[in-house]
């Protein structure tokens, strides 16, 4: 994601000496949306739609490969890059579609995190 103008640099450094959580996140991304007048798009479906395209995305840098080392050892830093950028574009739009479905994820997930250690409980 673009943010676009001079201050993006700047942006990136403040952001990154911060502990980013995902309410940050989801404050910026609705900054993005309004500053933009893209409310109006970002729809539940609109937006699942969107998360789904990125996770495509994904799966066109690792269709073909055979399988991948854990860590990606032998990847340029320019496609390891381009494997972030389409993560991050799963993730804002993740949260995004939490936030106009009035989920607070970071919430549910702490409590799915529960109900899994009860479904799945340690082996003895
Ligand atoms: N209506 C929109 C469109 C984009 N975005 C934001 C969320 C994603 O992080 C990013 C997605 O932008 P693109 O659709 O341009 O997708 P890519 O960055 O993956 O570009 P491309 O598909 O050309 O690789 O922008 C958004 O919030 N709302």
């Amino acid at each position: 994601m673009s943010m676009g103008g001079g201050g993006e640099r700047e942006e990136i450094e403040e952001v990154k000496m911060m502990d980013v959580g995902l309410k940050d996140l989801s404050r910026k991304l609705e900054e993005f949306a309004k500053e933009r007048d893209w409310e109006q798009y970002h729809s539940p479906r609109n937006l699942l739609l969107a998360m789904v395209g990125e996770v495509g995305e994904i799966s066109e840098i690792f269709q073909w490969m055979g399988e991948v080392p854990k860590g990606l050892p032998d990847w340029k830093e320019s496609d390891k890059e381009h494997l972030g950028e389409e993560l991050s574009d799963v993730l804002l739009y993740l949260i995004r579609l939490a936030d106009i479905c009035g989920i607070d994820l970071a919430d549910a997930a702490i409590k799915k995190l529960v109900k899994n250690a009860i479904k799945y409980p340690k082996p003895l």
